[in-house]
């Protein structure tokens, strides 16, 4: 394991920010700190990198126990939100600065900025300053400045949180190409679900100072350990007193013995799939499908159907939970 954290508490005056907290992080993989906001997961991070002291319990890295350590002795590289560049220096420079400091000789420095500027697709802009850079070319300087010092574990604190939509998730596509490069222990701060599922080897959801589950996309998505996993991973909808994902949800036009009766009440359009709104008596149960499922159905409001769990999920997840289990 490359960071052990162990039993770590902290608080803000009386507000218990994490709550005796232990993960263990591996080595060379990209971990997700995933919860909603004020969760923990940047004071997490903090503690870790040594930017904020725990109340209680320990951090080891690669081994060493680094509760006590200043930051710059924990060989973390770090990039927030904001990165803040030296505006005055060139994009190389700033990528230098590190090595710059450690007094590296001129043509170490020199060739391991290149080989950077490469990884990060920066190498033709060089020689300009960050402002003249766009917010994801700035993020990619960001990470290439933290990795010159060959930091034994990255972590990033949202780091595309602050940019569009598109441009995030073209960063989130590169880092995960770039991590597949480089291999250095990871770990980001993250509220987004999709970009964990998408870029994480492993996610750790973290609420209200707790960690709810450990585990890979797959586990977390088809085997959540409690309804706040589940809710927080992927859109739900209750059927009975089930929770269960509105794509695992079948609509027939026939009756089957599993299936329970209800009639359409609404029909929206979401890009590529149909969410169509279904009133088993009083619930409204929400089942999503493919525009071709729901044309060969031939459906509308106000349609006499029926609902079951699909057969294949039912048989390979098992009982979809009951609501209120953890
Ligand atoms: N220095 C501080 N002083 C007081 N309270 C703090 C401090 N830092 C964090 N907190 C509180 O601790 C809680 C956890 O904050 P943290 O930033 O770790 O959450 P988070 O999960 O990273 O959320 P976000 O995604 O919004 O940053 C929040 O309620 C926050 O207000």
């Amino acid at each position: 394991m490359s960071i052990e954290i162990v039993n770590v508490s902290k608080r803000f005056g009386d507000f218990v920010a994490l709550d005796n907290v232990s993960v263990s992080i591996p080595s060379g993989q990209l971990t997700a700190l995933l919860g909603p906001s004020g969760g923990g997961k940047s004071t997490l991070l903090r503690i870790i990198a040594g930017l904020e002291t725990a109340d209680s319990g320990r951090i080891e890295i690669e081994g060493v126990d680094a509760t006590k350590l200043s930051p710059q002795k924990r060989n973390v590289g770090f990039v927030f939100q904001h990165y803040a560049a030296f505006k005055h220096l060139s994009v190389a420079r700033n990528v230098a600065f590190g090595l710059e400091i450690r007094k590296r000789p001129k043509d170490e420095i020199r060739e391991r900025v290149h080989e950077l500027l490469n990884l990060v697709h920066l190498s033709q802009f060089a020689d300009r300053l960050p402002s003249q850079l766009s917010g994801g070319q700035r993020q990619r300087m960001a990470l290439a400045r933290a990795l010159a010092v060959q930091p034994t574990v990255l972590l990033l604190d949202e780091p595309f949180g602050a940019l569009d939509a598109k441009v995030r998730k073209e960063l989130r596509d590169w880092l995960r190409r770039l991590h597949d490069e480089v291999h250095v222990t990871t770990v980001f701060v993250t509220h987004d679900q999709e970009e964990a599922l998408e870029v994480a080897d492993e996610i750790v959801v973290i609420n209200e100072g707790r960690v709810e589950q450990i585990g890979s996309p797959d586990e977390l998505y088809d085997a959540p350990a409690n309804d706040f996993v589940m809710r927080f991973l992927g859109p739900v909808t209750e059927l009975g007193d089930r929770l269960v994902r509105p794509h695992d949800l079948q609509l027939l036009t026939g009756g089957e013995p599993d299936a329970v009766p209800g009639r359409i009440t609404r029909v929206t359009r979401v890009g590529f799939e149909i969410r169509v709104v279904v009133a088993v008596g009083e619930q409204p149960v929400t089942v999503t499908l493919t525009r071709n499922e729901f044309l060969s159905l031939d459906l509308q409001v106000g349609s006499e159907v029926q609902v079951r769990v699909a057969p294949e999920v039912a048989a390979t997840v098992g009982q979809p939970r009951l609501l209120g289990a953890v």
